[in-house]
């Protein structure tokens, strides 16, 4: 289990596959410059940061799945330390942002999808539901994807939200963190904070 979670009552936490980009949306959002990499697996423990002001902070969370030359253990156990973190923590965590890869999100599904394979992704999608945090699924490098529409009805499809994806806007955020372009998640995020009655918290998103 991960340490020193610094004491704060509201928290939005980052999830996702390794490598989809989590570390390069914490930087756009906080405006901190995070350790990234093209190699995944560089987020090992809990990258916190909160502020001075506001009982607030963002949380981004090592990523799991396949990472080159990290053993199917330790892989493993990265990804159940995660999923308890956010158990631990589902009371205070008002927003559960998915960062998906959107160029290979869906062949990564459709890969691991089986009798008896459930894809990370759509298990954590679900997981988020279940302990009451409201997932909003980031897809990010969108710079990187020519069939946009059809990439995003298919990854709500894999999600079990009936497309087009357009009806998701409050789920589905369509971004770029390289490029900066993150008004989708913005979006969807404050809707989820207006709807907690905490509009306060609009000045991080
Ligand atoms: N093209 C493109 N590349 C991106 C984008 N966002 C992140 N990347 C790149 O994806 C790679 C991984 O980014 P990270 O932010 O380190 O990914 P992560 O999810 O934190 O990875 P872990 O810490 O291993 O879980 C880096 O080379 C980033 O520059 C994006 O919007 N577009
Ligand atoms: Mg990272």
């Amino acid at each position: 289990m991960f340490e020193q979670r610094p004491n704060r009552d509201s928290e939005i936490v980052l999830v996702g596959r390794s490598n989809v980009g989590k570390s390069t949306l914490m930087r756009e959002i906080t405006g901190h410059s995070v350790d990234t990499g093209q190699k995944p697996g560089v987020t090992r423990k809990p990258n916190h940061f909160d502020w001075a002001g506001p009982d607030f902070m963002v949380t981004d969370l090592p990523g799991f799945g396949f990472m080159n030359g990290v053993p199917e253990d330790v892989r493993e156990q990265i990804k159940t330390d995660v999923v308890r973190y956010v158990e631990a923590n589902a009371d205070k965590i008002l927003v559960g942002i998915l960062v998906l890869d959107g160029k290979a999100a869906v062949d990564i599904i459709d890969r691991h999808s089986g009798p008896d394979e459930i894809p990370h992704d759509v298990e954590l999608f679900h997981f988020l539901r279940d302990v009451d945090v409201e997932p909003v699924v980031a897809v990010n490098k969108m710079d990187k994807v020519d069939d946009e529409e059809e990439r995003l009805n298919d990854i709500c499809d894999r999600l079990g939200l009936y497309p087009p994806w357009q009806q998701w806007q409050e789920t589905i955020a369509p971004i770029s963190a390289k490029r900066g372009t993150v008004d989708a998640l913005d979006e969807a995020v404050r809707h989820h904070l207006h709807e907690a009655g905490r509009d306060d918290l609009f000045q991080f998103f």
